[in-house]
């Protein structure tokens, strides 16, 4: 990892997308860990509101009419006024990793008192293997400190690569509405000092507040649905996308870790606003997680886009009778795919190489 002398890691192979729908005065504070990496801000909401950018930030900044104008009709996958739309800065990012994060989440400090670069733990976290085929109950094996503990089979101790790093927040915890009303001052003060593989064949409630990926091994997966405005469902961005993305990993042989870095998360929306956007996922994924649990992708499957695209088939034939929306999220699972492809012509479904390999 990059030492106070060297250049910071990753600094040229990684930008940082942040959703917004307010302003970024937050980055003041994560600006000794931010500043040395290219930033992609996209503004939800009205696109004549000025959002600026703190002096001394490298960043693009798109708003909906650029989103229009890139992509055309294609858009219309994107969504509007919901922090789903943030997937667009994925889309059009250059770069091999991405790190998003809320613009009320800000820097945590440790048990120690010691502020939490959450950006230098993500990368660790990306570095390393993964564990998702034997669970090792030390946590991390990879960590300074930890390893394989005995009964670990050897020939799993290559570990996989890691795809996806899932981090946490400590204050305002990441809960549904019902659970934010009727528990409205609990609060996380609980600092867990570990990370660990998602194992393969479970699915987890991926939260995009803090969360860092590896867009060449798994970025076409990590669409946030079509949410928020003319939309029947909100906040649910980052739970389909981690759905996905989660049944593509453990068909590709790819990892996903949860647990550190911590960040400090300010401000929890409005549980009564949140409820009317969340209140059709709560039942309807009753219906999707058995979907996801037994949803299969076939052999030829050896790229994300191929994956997705037949997940999007499945979503189709399965969940459309559960409400004409998954229909049209369905369609725009396809159209993101080819918007995808066409922003990024040398990855994935057209050149056909691999993203991972399929187990
Ligand atoms: O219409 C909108 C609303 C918000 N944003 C931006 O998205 C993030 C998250 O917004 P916020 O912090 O208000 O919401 P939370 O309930 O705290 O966030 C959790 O719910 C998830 C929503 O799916 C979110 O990822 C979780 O962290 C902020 O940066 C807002 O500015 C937006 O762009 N458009
Ligand atoms: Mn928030």
């Amino acid at each position: 990892m990059a030492n106070s002398k060297s250049s910071p890691a990753l600094k040229d192979e990684l930008d940082i997308v942040i959703p917004t729908i307010r302003n970024l005065d937050f980055l003041e504070m994560w600006r000794p860990f931010f500043q040395p990496y290219h930033l992609i801000i996209v503004q939800d909401g009205d696109p004549s509101k000025i959002i600026n950018v703190p002096e001394g930030f490298d960043y693009e900044l798109y708003n909906r009419n650029d989103i229009n104008k890139i992509l055309g009709p294609k858009a219309s996958c994107i969504s509007f006024k919901d922090s789903a739309c943030r997937c667009f800065g994925y889309m059009v990012s250059k770069k091999k990793y991405i790190f998003t994060i809320d613009d009320d989440c800000f820097v945590a400090k440790d048990p120690t008192g010691k502020e939490i670069n959450a950006l230098e733990q993500h990368i660790k976290n990306l570095l390393s293997p993964s564990t998702p085929f034997f669970f090792n109950t030390l946590y991390d094996p990879y960590r300074e400190g930890a390893d394989f503990v005995r009964g670990y089979p050897f020939s799993l101790r290559e570990g996989a690569p890691t795809a996806v790093s899932h981090g946490l927040w400590l204050n305002i915890p990441d809960y549904d509405a019902p659970t934010q009303l009727v528990k409205p001052r609990e609060r996380n003060t609980r600092y867990v000092d570990a990370v660990m593989t998602i194992p393969k064949g479970t699915l987890f409630p991926m939260c995009g507040m803090n969360l860092a990926f590896d867009r060449e091994l798994i970025g076409p997966a990590m669409y946030f649905g079509l949410m928020g405005d003319g939309q029947p469902i909100g906040r649910y961005d980052d739970m389909w996308a981690g759905w996905c993305t989660k049944v593509i990993c453990d068909h590709l042989g790819l990892g996903i870790k949860t647990g550190l870095p911590y960040i400090w998360h300010s401000k929890a929306s409005n549980p009564f606003v949140n409820l009317k956007k969340e209140y059709k996922g709560i039942y309807w994924q009753e219906e999707l997680i058995p979907f996801f649990q037994s949803a299969t992708l076939s052999k030829d499957a050896n790229t994300v886009q191929k994956c997705y695209l037949e997940l999007s088939k499945q979503v189709k034939a399965k969940l459309g009778k559960v409400d004409d929306y998954f229909n049209k999220l369905a369609d725009a699972m396809v159209t993101w795919i080819e918007a995808w492809d066409e922003l990024n012509p040398s990855t994935g479904a057209s050149t056909g190489v691999p993203n991972g390999t399929a187990k």
